[in-house]
């Protein structure tokens, strides 16, 4: 069984939350923590980069597909700490799915 490195989630949530409560001017998470449309931008953004991940699976290109699930997941993490969610929910949640 493999065991990718995954640590990079767990960092990037970090930073995401950390921008959360120490906001920092020219941030584009707080620009998205932030934005007067509230949790709607953010929500817009998993649209656009769930559609962005479906074309480019499509369209059979590698390097497209982890580029763009890549922005998905960046996006994803974000509304997780709007919502106030945390990366060890997700992971308890998906452990209770194992068979
Ligand atoms: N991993 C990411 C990351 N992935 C994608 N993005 C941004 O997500 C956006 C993707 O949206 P699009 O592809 O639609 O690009 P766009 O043209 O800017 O789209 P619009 O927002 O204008 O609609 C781009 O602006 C990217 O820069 C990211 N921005 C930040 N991070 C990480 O978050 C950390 C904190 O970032 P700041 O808050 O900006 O300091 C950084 O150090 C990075 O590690």
């Amino acid at each position: 069984m493999s065991d990718t490195d995954l640590s990079i989630l767990n960092e990037l949530f970090d930073v995401i939350l950390d921008r959360k409560n120490n906001p920092v001017e020219s941030s584009y998470v707080c620009s998205l923590l932030d934005h007067r449309k509230g949790i709607d931008k953010i929500l817009e953004k998993v649209g656009e980069e769930s559609i962005e991940t479906i074309l480019a699976v499509k369209g059979n290109k590698k390097e497209e597909i982890i580029y763009e699930s890549s922005d998905l997941l960046f996006h994803l993490l974000v509304m997780f700490v709007a919502e106030g969610i945390t990366l060890d929910e997700i992971a308890e949640e998906l452990r209770k799915r194992r068979k």
